[in-house]
């Protein structure tokens, strides 16, 4: 192993070099309406996966009443490919139903699990629309997208106040572990306030490198806070062992609507967090 003195370069991990205790390295708190995101148990996320506006709305409302969610994630391309203005009006009537909780809003590429295609061009007059006259918490950008447009997204989110998911998905595999730090890495570059990743677990191998990459990442590389997880049944561990690896937020459902195969019901999720977060500080 290698020693505390060893100079301020990426270090081997063993357990030599770690902070003592449980600590994770420390962590740029986010705070949105209270919720701080970067401290504590991991925050609950629940997505929408309405179709119609007047679903979305009611959905929105359901889960602004339900203790255990922490934010809303608004799935603006299940509503469909519409014009970018009515997406924008449609997350502020959103906004309004979701009294207390944290909004975030997302368009997902067919690529990434979506269900159509978004090219760039079009992507990037939504989150523009979004951002000048809709409204969001945070806003979910794809890493792998034009650089300058999405430089720009960043950009105008900084001046209107809103906070920068850049994501990553990987639907088919888990990629290995230096190449989700490498990803996660490219997203801090590009300005993200929060870095995340969803890939799809195999085996178990594949859970622990989403997990590994984690701690790794929170240990020697960012401060940032991060939403990393697994999907399908391989990749459920994944989700609820964020407090202990460095993931800050976990994506979970609600009347066995998922977004991603995985996910597990809120309550369900919530007492496994609470559970373990009560473990790690005694
Ligand atoms: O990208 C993600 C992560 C996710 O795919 C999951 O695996 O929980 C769910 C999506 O709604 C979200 O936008």
């Amino acid at each position: 192993s290698t020693s505390e003195a060893f100079s301020k370069k990426t270090r081997p991990v063993d357990t030599m070099n770690r902070i003592g205790g449980w600590t994770n390295g420390s962590v740029e708190v986010i705070d949105i309406k209270g919720v701080r995101i970067g401290e504590g148990r991991p925050k609950l996320i629940a997505p929408t996966t309405s179709k119609t506006e007047a679903d979305l709305i009611a959905t929105v409302k359901k889960f602004a009443d339900m203790p255990a969610l922490n934010v809303i994630e608004v799935r603006i391309d299940y509503l469909g490919k519409i014009d970018p203005k009515d997406y924008a009006r449609i997350t502020r009537d959103a906004y309004a139903a979701a009294g207390d909780k944290v909004v975030l809003v997302t368009l997902r590429n067919g690529t990434d699990g979506g269900p159509f295609i978004a090219d760039d061009e079009w992507y990037g007059c939504v989150y523009e629309a979004v951002l000048t006259e809709g409204r969001a918490d945070i806003v979910d950008l794809e890493l792998f997208r034009d650089r300058a447009m999405i430089d720009r997204l960043v950009k105008l989110a900084r001046k209107q106040g809103v906070k920068v998911i850049i994501s990553d998905h990987e639907f088919n595999f888990t990629p290995d572990e230096d190449e989700i730090i490498r990803r996660l890495m490219l997203e801090e570059q590009a300005g993200a306030d929060i870095l995340k990743i969803a890939v799809m677990a195999h085996s178990p191998e594949d859970a622990l490198a989403v997990m590994s990459a984690t701690a790794k990442m929170r240990h020697y590389h960012s401060a940032r806070p991060m939403l990393t997880m697994a999907m399908g049944r391989a990749g459920v561990l994944t989700r609820i062992t964020g407090e202990g690896f460095g993931s800050d937020m976990t994506f979970a459902s609600v009347g066995g609507k998922a977004s991603a195969p995985g996910q597990i019901p809120a309550e369900d999720c919530l007492r496994v967090l609470e559970t373990l977060h009560k473990a790690m500080n005694p």
